[in-house]
């Protein structure tokens, strides 16, 4: 069922600073932050060879990463996105084996403009998972 890493994606408090060391410590092609309203964040996408990375920073009172920069203030892992290729049969399927499928469970348009649902972490080993459709 899940196919390609889509992202790995890295809650930070300073999007500019992480930004900049990913640009100019590491040397990566570092992309423009996007606000993401609908999911709470800014992103900010940099691509590498096999796969992405993705900033996070909090955007609004009711961000859903506050509370795990509130836990992890310098930033950390904060979740990893798998594509599937039909997001809706794989929710049926992990519905079925009993993992929990965060939200009402529809898929939402994710920052690539596909749509994403979100696994719980404790079903997970202690990871967030996003699945995005292929
Ligand atoms: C623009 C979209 C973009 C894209 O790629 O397309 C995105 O990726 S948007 C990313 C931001 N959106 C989300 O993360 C949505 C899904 N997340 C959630 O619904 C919540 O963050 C949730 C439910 C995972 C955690 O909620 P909360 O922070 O309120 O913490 P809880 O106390 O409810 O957590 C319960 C339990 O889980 C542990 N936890 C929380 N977050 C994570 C995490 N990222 N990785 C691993 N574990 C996590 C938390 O520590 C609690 O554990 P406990 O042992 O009970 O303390
Ligand atoms: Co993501």
């Amino acid at each position: 069922m899940i196919g390609r890493l889509n992202h790995v994606a890295i809650a930070v408090p300073d999007l500019e600073a992480a930004s900049a060391q990913y640009r100019d410590t590491l040397g990566a092609s570092v992309r423009a932050p996007q606000d993401e309203p609908d999911h709470g964040v800014r992103v900010v996408f940099i691509d590498l060879p096999n796969t992405k990375i993705e900033l996070l920073w909090p955007l609004g009172e009711d961000s859903p990463i506050a509370g795990f920069l509130a836990k992890n203030p310098a930033g950390g892992i904060h979740h990893i996105c798998y594509e599937v290729d039909d997001i809706l049969a794989a929710r049926d399927k992990l519905r079925a084996d009993g993992a929990r499928v965060l939200g009402d469970g529809e898929p939402r348009i994710g920052a690539h403009g596909k749509p994403v649902l979100f696994l719980h972490p404790k079903d997970f080993n202690g990871t967030l998972v996003e699945l995005e459709q292929a």
